[in-house]
């Protein structure tokens, strides 16, 4: 694109600013409450506990991750994602809880998709619930295998399909792992179910208030650097949506958010593919702690944090605002 404009005075770019009406009508991204995928973490067997790191978000009961896609869907938000918190005693060094067809993400989603069945339900798909190690993949000596983590993702996906997931998210960030989903989907009857990757996952800072979430803070052995991936890249992180793609990813994610808008908005541009940003944990937590400080405007921040990702290309956003954010665009509150 090549702006043209006249001088000054001809130009002005301030008529365009000048009211309300005409910086609506000139407004080049929206948000709506259509964007949104609301994360929820669900745990057992007691009722809601509350996530110190993340104000406003707690850990939900079955019973209430029903009523949390019931208030999404009253207010249009047209996903939920569901994280669970694995009881440690179901930790193994092989993860087999992660493919359990009762396995507390999966009887939620039976539960949300037999009382809100408009509502799409995204899964995550990677093992660091069930792991004694806290990794994605499974440990071995130190090493996090690839080929044996993407079988043992395949059986969770496939798992988790059988549940009546809409979206499954992997997570996980091994080789070759949309590929052989994809190929276990077809061969199971589940040529409908679709898979938004997280492609260009960075190994970032920013997830410490997840993994209290999820109960994997404690767990965690090491880091992740050696499947997720470097913040310094941007090339790779092209590589990596393209071969996902290629082994037939639906949609793509880039993650964490605010800080790679700029793959965000490569990606958009090289690819053209339905992408999605998450705003995740530390990015929520950064905004909410400022917030209560008083140092910054809720929901200012709240709506330009998220406005940005639009700006930047992503068709959606995963975020733990989604509840609130709809209802402010809804004016219910
Ligand atoms: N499979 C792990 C997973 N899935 C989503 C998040 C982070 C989400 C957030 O920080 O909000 C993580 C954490 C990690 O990779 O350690």
């Amino acid at each position: 694109m090549r702006p043209t404009q006249a001088p000054f005075p001809h130009a002005r770019f301030r008529r365009l600013r000048r009211t309300p009406a005409l910086r609506n009508l000139t407004r080049q991204s929206e948000l709506s409450v259509h964007d949104l995928i609301w994360p929820i973490f669900v745990s057992e067997p007691e009722g809601a506990v509350d996530i110190p790191s993340m104000p406003g978000v707690s850990r939900l009961t079955v019973e209430g991750a029903v009523r949390a896609a019931e208030r999404a869907a009253s207010l249009g938000i047209p996903a939920i994602c569901l994280f669970p918190y694995t009881d440690p005693s179901l930790k193994t060094q092989l993860c087999e809880e992660a493919w359990n067809p009762d396995n507390l993400s999966n009887r939620a989603i039976r539960a949300i998709k037999s009382e809100v069945p408009e509502i799409a339900v995204m899964t995550d798909v990677a093992l660091d619930p069930y792991n004694i190690n806290g990794h994605d993949g499974i440990v071995r000596d130190g090493v996090i295998v690839n080929d044996e983590s993407v079988a043992a993702l395949v059986k969770m996906a496939v798992a988790q399909a059988e549940s009546g997931a809409d979206i499954l998210g992997p997570s996980d960030m091994m080789d070759g792992r949309i590929g052989a989903m994809r190929a276990a989907l077809e061969a199971a009857g589940h040529s409908d179910v679709t898979i938004l990757s997280y492609a260009a996952k960075y190994s970032s800072g920013f997830y410490g208030p997840f993994r209290d979430a999820v109960g994997a803070s404690g767990a965690l052995v090491g880091d992740k650097n050696t499947y997720q991936m470097d913040p310094g890249n941007s090339d790779e992180a092209l590589r990596l949506i393209e071969r996902d793609l290629l082994e037939g990813a639906d949609m793509v994610m880039v993650k964490p958010g605010m800080p790679y808008l700029d793959i965000c908005r490569r990606v958009k541009d090289a690819f053209g593919v339905p992408t999605y940003a998450y705003q995740v944990s530390g990015e929520y937590a950064m905004l909410q702690a400022a917030s209560a400080n008083g140092w910054l405007d809720h929901d200012k921040v709240m709506f330009e944090s998220l406005l940005a990702f639009k700006r930047a290309g992503c068709d959606g956003i995963l975020t733990y605002f989604a509840p609130v954010v709809a209802e402010r665009l809804r004016g219910i509150a």
